[in-house]
């Protein structure tokens, strides 16, 4: 099963390397009915079948032309190929670590609420080593925030007499040094190019940080 999953996934990045090398990332790529097959490389009901796929998952949109249809990558879409890329950077250019640049933001005033709650608290302590300032440093990034999940460390949501709580994915990181964590909750309503980061300090503070400054950070 899981080799089935992956190479679906697979199968996945290599269309949307197909469709961004026709441009799909920048701007709407029409592709004919006619010749969707030849130009996926495949036939063309699998094409069809997999561009369907694609969009169920988000990492395109389609519109459906009188010839064809036309296609574009989403946000999702750039953020997939581009963790691909990624890896082969890695195994390429062994020893580079991935770097991002952000621009600080003043978010919704959550993430003081979120940080603090026993039940996050006690994972972030046990699984990232450090007892996190209450709230979450908001940064713009120009790009979608693209790494792939396998770096991840996760957190469980939980539950109270209330509500319940989502979980989220962790990415350690270095901010000037500091030791700190890229936070992705799974029910955050931010676009993939605005990422949060924990740390044990405050870190507008430490780094003398405002709005508009530029970060980067480093991941490990
Ligand atoms: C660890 C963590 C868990 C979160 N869990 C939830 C959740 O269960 N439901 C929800 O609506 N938002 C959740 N959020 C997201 C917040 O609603 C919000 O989008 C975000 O943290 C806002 O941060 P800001 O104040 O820095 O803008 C979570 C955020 C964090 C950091
Ligand atoms: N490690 C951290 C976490 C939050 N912060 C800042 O602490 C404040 C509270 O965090 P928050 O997530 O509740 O606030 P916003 O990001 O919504 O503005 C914000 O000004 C964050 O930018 C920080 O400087 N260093
Ligand atoms: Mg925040």
């Amino acid at each position: 099963m899981i080799c089935i999953l992956n190479l679906r996934d697979y199968m996945d990045v290599d269309i949307l390397k197909k469709l961004a090398l026709m441009g799909a990332m920048k701007g709407r790529v029409s592709l004919s009915s006619a010749k969707l097959g030849s130009t996926i490389g495949m036939s063309s009901q699998t094409a069809a079948r997999r561009l369907i796929r694609l969009e169920k998952q988000g990492y395109i949109t389609r519109v459906l032309t009188t010839e064809g249809q036309d296609v574009r990558i989403t946000d999702k879409g750039i953020s997939k190929l581009k963790a691909e890329y990624l890896d082969y950077k890695k195994i390429f250019e062994e020893g580079q670590r991935q770097r991002l640049k952000g621009r600080v933001t003043t978010g919704l005033g959550e993430g003081q609420y979120y940080i603090s709650l026993e039940g996050y608290r006690r994972q972030f302590v046990e699984k990232l080593g450090f007892e996190p300032y209450p709230g979450t440093l908001n940064l713009q990034l120009k790009e979608p925030f693209a790494v792939h999940d396998t770096s991840a460390i996760k957190i469980e949501g939980f539950k109270d007499s209330a509500r319940t709580f989502g979980g989220g994915k962790c990415y350690p990181v270095k901010i000037d040094g500091i030791e700190a964590a890229i936070i992705r909750p799974d029910r955050s309503s931010y676009p993939l190019n605005m990422v949060e980061v924990i740390a044990p300090v405050n870190l507008r503070e430490k780094l003398g940080l405002k709005d508009g400054d530029e970060v980067e950070v480093i991941l490990e």
